[in-house]
C-alpha cells in the first residue's frame, strides 16, 4: 500500500515536471481532464479496494498539485513580481474575482495596491506602464497573441490567429477590403443605416418618447457590420426590434466575462459542453454565420452592387478552397470586432455629448459649412468632433482590459526585464486614466486633443485602435462611422438627459467582456 502510495506521489510530481511546466495546455485541457476521469476509472476496476485506489489518486493528485503550488510560488522566474498570492497560484482566483464581468475594475484596484508590474497569475504580468503597447505590438517586438486567443480552436480567423506568417498572410488578404478606395465606397453602405437611425429617433419625438439609445446603437453597429459581411443587414433598426441571432452572440460572449482569465476553462467549457447554458447559444449562433457564409457563396456576383469587407476573402476563397475554414470564424470574428466596439465608443459620444450639450454646440458650429455625408471634409474641416470621439475612446475603452500577448524573448517595459514566455496584460481602462499620462484623467475633456494638447503628458499611454502589426483593421472605418454618425444627429437634434438620469451608470454598469458591454443610456432628442 504504502509503495502504491509512494508511486502515485511520485507520478503527480513527475507529470508537472516532465510533461506540465514545458509549453502550452490550454487546448489539452478537456483532454487532460478527460484522460485523467478515465484513467482514475480503470484504476478503481483493475484494484479490488476502493480504498488503496482512493488513496493512490489522492496521493496522485496531492503530489501533481503540491509541486505545481510550490514552482508557481518559489520557484517561477516571475516570483519577484508583486501580487495577490492566490493570483501566483491559480488563474481560478482571478476568475472569481470577475465572475460579475469587471476585470477593469479588478485590475484597476491591483493597480493601487502593487504599482506598474502586478502577477496576476502564474505565468501572467499586467503592466500598467505606458510603454506597454509599444513594448508587445510596436514594430520592434517579437511578442505574439496569447493562449486566450484559442478560443475558437480549432476554428481560424485573422483575429486569433497567434502563429505570426500565417496572421500576416492572412491579414494582407483583409487589408484589400480596407483600400481608401473601399473606404470610399463603404460610405454609401453606411449612409441609410444613418437614416434608419433618424428614422427611429423620429419616431420616438413623435411619440414623445425617450430614446434607448443603447440598443439604438448596438443596432446600428450590427446593421452596418451584417451588410458588410454578409450581405444582409441583421435589419433591426428598419425593425425595431433585436435580431435573435445577436440575441445569442451577445448571450454568447457574455461567458468571456468571468472565463477570460482562464484560456483552459473556455476550452474545458466549449468542448465537453457544447450544448450547456450560454454555451449552446454561442454553437447556433455559430452555425447560422456559417450558413449565411455558404448561401453567399453560392450567389452569382453582383458586379453593380457596392463590394464588402467579405468581398474580398470569398473572391480568393472561391479560387484558393484552402481559404475555406477562415471564412466562418473570420465573419463572426469581423461582426464582433467591428460593431460593438463601434457602438460602445458611439455611447460614450452621446453620453457626454447629453450630459455636456456645449460639446454639441461646439460641433455643431463646426458643421454649419460642411457636408455631413463626406467623413473626409468632417475629419478634415471639425476638429472638436475629432477631439471628441478621441476622448470617448479613451474614456470608454472598447477592449478595456482584452488583448493578452506572449512574449517570445525577454522584454524590457519601463527598465523592468520582463521573461519570456509571459502573458502580459496591458489594460487599457486603467493606462488611459493614469495621471501621468493624462491632465485630470477621469474628466471628459476633449481639448486635451485640440487646443490644450499639454493636457496629454505622455502620448504612449493611447491606444484605442492597438498599434503595430495586430492593430485594428477596421479603425478608418470605424471613425467614419462614428463621424458620419456624430454629425449627422448632431445637425438634426437637440438632445439631452431625460428626468432623473445622470448618464453615470454608462461606466458604472459597464461589464468587460473582451470588449466592453456599457450600461444603458437613454436619451431626450428634439428637433433643431
Ligand atoms: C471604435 C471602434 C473600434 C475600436 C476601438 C477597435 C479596437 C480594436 C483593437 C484595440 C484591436 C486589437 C485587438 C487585439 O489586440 O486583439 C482591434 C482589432 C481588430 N479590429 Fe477593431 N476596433 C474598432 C472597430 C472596428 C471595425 C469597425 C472593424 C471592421 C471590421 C474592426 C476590425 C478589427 C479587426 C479585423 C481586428 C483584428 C486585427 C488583427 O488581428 O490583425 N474594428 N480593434
Amino acid at each position: 500500500m504504502n509503495l502504491l502510495l509512494a508511486l502515485g506521489g511520485a507520478l503527480g510530481v513527475a507529470m508537472h515536471h516532465g510533461l506540465f511546466i514545458h509549453g502550452e495546455w490550454h487546448v489539452q485541457a478537456p483532454n487532460i481532464l478527460l484522460g485523467h476521469i478515465v484513467a482514475f476509472a480503470l484504476l478503481h476496476v483493475f484494484i479490488d479496494s476502493s480504498l488503496i485506489s482512493l488513496s493512490i489518486i489522492t496521493s496522485y493528485l496531492f503530489s501533481l498539485l503540491s509541486s505545481i503550488t510550490i514552482y508557481r510560488v518559489f520557484f517561477h522566474p516571475l516570483r519577484h513580481f508583486p501580487g495577490p498570492v492566490g493570483a501566483r497560484i491559480t488563474k481560478l482566483w482571478h476568475v472569481w474575482k470577475v465572475r460579475d464581468s469587471r476585470n477593469y475594475r479588478v485590475l484597476e484596484e491591483l493597480h493601487a495596491q502593487y504599482g506598474d508590474f502586478v502577477r496576476t497569475g502564474p505565468n501572467e504580468l499586467t503592466i500598467f506602464h505606458p510603454d506597454i503597447f509599444m513594448a508587445i505590438d510596436g514594430p520592434k517586438s517579437n511578442c505574439i497573441k496569447a493562449e486566450w486567443y484559442d478560443l475558437l480552436h480549432p476554428k481560424l480567423s485573422l483575429v486569433t490567429s497567434r502563429v505570426k506568417e500565417t496572421h500576416a498572410a492572412r491579414r494582407r488578404q483583409w487589408n484589400r477590403g480596407f483600400t481608401s478606395k473601399s473606404l470610399d465606397q463603404y460610405i454609401t453602405k453606411i449612409l441609410p443605416y444613418i437614416t434608419q437611425l433618424e428614422h427611429r429617433i423620429d419616431a420616438d419625438i413623435q411619440l414623445n418618447h425617450t430614446s434607448e439609445i443603447t440598443d439604438l446603437f448596438y443596432w446600428f453597429g450590427f446593421d452596418t457590420m451584417g451588410d458588410f459581411v454578409f450581405n444582409k443587414s441583421f435589419d433591426m433598426l428598419r425593425r425595431n426590434e433585436w435580431h435573435f441571432v445577436v440575441v445569442l452572440l451577445r448571450r454568447a460572449m457574455s461567458i468571456l466575462g468571468p472565463l477570460s482569465p482562464a484560456p483552459w476553462f473556455v476550452q474545458i467549457a466549449f468542448k465537453l459542453f457544447p450544448r450547456v447554458w450560454i454555451l449552446g447559444d454561442w454553437f447556433r449562433m455559430v452555425a447560422w454565420c456559417e450558413g449565411q457564409m455558404r448561401e453567399r457563396m453560392k450567389l452569382p456576383e453582383n458586379k453593380t452592387q457596392t463590394p464588402d469587407v467579405a468581398h474580398h476573402l470569398l473572391q480568393a476563397a472561391k479560387t484558393n478552397t484552402a481559404d475555406w475554414p477562415w471564412l466562418s470564424g473570420d465573419s463572426i470574428l469581423a461582426i464582433v470586432a467591428g460593431s460593438e466596439p463601434t457602438a460602445t465608443t458611439l455611447i460614450g459620444i452621446f453620453c457626454e455629448l447629453a450630459r455636456s450639450p456645449h460639446h454639441a454646440e461646439l460641433i455643431y458650429r463646426e458643421i454649419q459649412t460642411v457636408d455631413v455625408c463626406d467623413p473626409r471634409a468632417l475629419a478634415k474641416q471639425c476638429p472638436y468632433l475629432e477631439a471628441v470621439i478621441a476622448e470617448a475612446l479613451r474614456v470608454y475603452p472598447a477592449l478595456p482590459t482584452g488583448g493578452d500577448r506572449k512574449t517570445m524573448e525577454e522584454v524590457v517595459v519601463g527598465g523592468v526585464r520582463v521573461p519570456r514566455g509571459t502573458t502580459v496584460v496591458a489594460p487599457r481602462w486603467s493606462i488611459f486614466r493614469r495621471e501621468d499620462s493624462f491632465t485630470r484623467p477621469t474628466e471628459f475633456l476633449p481639448e486635451r486633443w485640440y487646443g490644450k494638447e499639454e493636457m496629454v503628458r505622455n502620448r504612449a499611454a493611447y491606444a484605442p485602435f492597438g498599434t503595430g502589426h495586430h492593430s485594428c483593421l477596421g479603425r478608418f472605418l470605424a471613425m467614419d462611422e462614428m463621424r458620419l454618425v456624430t454629425a449627422r444627429l448632431v445637425k438634426k437634434y437637440h438632445f439631452r438627459m431625460p428626468p432623473g438620469e445622470t448618464g453615470e451608470c454608462v461606466l458604472r454598469d459597464m461589464r468587460d467582456q473582451f470588449t466592453a458591454t456599457p450600461g444603458r443610456l437613454r436619451v431626450r432628442f428634439e428637433l433643431r
